[in-house]
């Protein structure tokens, strides 16, 4: 589904991805783990499109991601690639739902159009009953589950998640990785995770070790 080659990334004299090759399957769920510096957040942000390599190739199902310029790139990222931060950053003056709306309302739907994908999406995280609340009445693991929410909104075929329970107690963060798994097997999503959580770590499809800028194994 999505097949990075060769992926080369500098900042300044800094060689930070040294050739990256890295094929993600539909429906699988992808741990990239690795010691601080190793490359793995740049390399999130490359193969979500939030960044560009200075080298390689991103395709998605077929598509040259490379050729994606502007406002076309950011409509085919806004549709079809979910992400999730270890920060929520959910908008503070805004409920619940009205946060998980807003990747469609960007998208061109209204309310009408999402709202049983946002019951849907709810029900399966466990935050019906909180979706009138803004952020700030929420705990720290509902305020993450509002943020997957709203990542899953728009239908897409692959998430990015970047330490998504680095800020979770253990509880919540082992209940954020069950999550991923129902959400992968009732929605056919594929993730990949950047973590430090050895636990999540383990339990992926696959796990990807990075070093210095390379994937040592996979
Ligand atoms: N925008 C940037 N400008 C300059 N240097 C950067 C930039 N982004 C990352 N780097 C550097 O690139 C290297 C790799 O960073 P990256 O965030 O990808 O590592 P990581 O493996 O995710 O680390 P961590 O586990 O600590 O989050 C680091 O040395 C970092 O300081």
């Amino acid at each position: 589904m999505l097949i990075a080659k060769g992926i080369h990334k500098s900042y300044g004299s800094l060689h930070v991805l040294k050739g990256v090759d890295l094929e993600i399957s539909s429906s699988e769920i992808v741990s990239i783990v690795g010691s601080s510096g190793a490359g793995k957040s740049t390399l999130l942000h490359i193969l979500g499109t939030l960044d560009q390599p200075d080298k390689g190739s991103l395709w998605m199902n077929d598509r040259d991601l490379s050729q994606l310029k502007g406002d076309r790139l950011a409509d085919f990222r806004n549709e079809s690639i979910g992400f999730i931060f270890q920060y929520h950053n959910l908008l503070p003056e805004f409920t619940a739902l009205e946060n998980i709306f807003i990747p469609g309302f960007i998208q061109g739907k209204n309310e009408s159009q999402l709202k049983d994908r946002a019951g849907e999406l709810a029900e399966i995280l466990g935050i019906t009953h909180r979706l009138g609340h803004k952020p700030s009445e929420l705990s720290g693991g509902e305020q993450q589950r509002v943020a997957v929410a709203r990542a899953l909104i728009n239908h897409p075929q692959v998430v990015f998640a970047d330490e998504p329970s680095g800020n979770l107690d253990t509880t919540n963060a082992r209940g954020l990785h069950e999550l991923f798994f129902r959400l992968r097997d009732e929605l056919k999503l594929a993730f990949v995770i950047v973590t430090h959580n050895e636990e999540l770590a383990g339990m992926a499809d696959r796990k990807v070790v990075m070093k210095d800028g390379m994937i040592v194994s996979s």
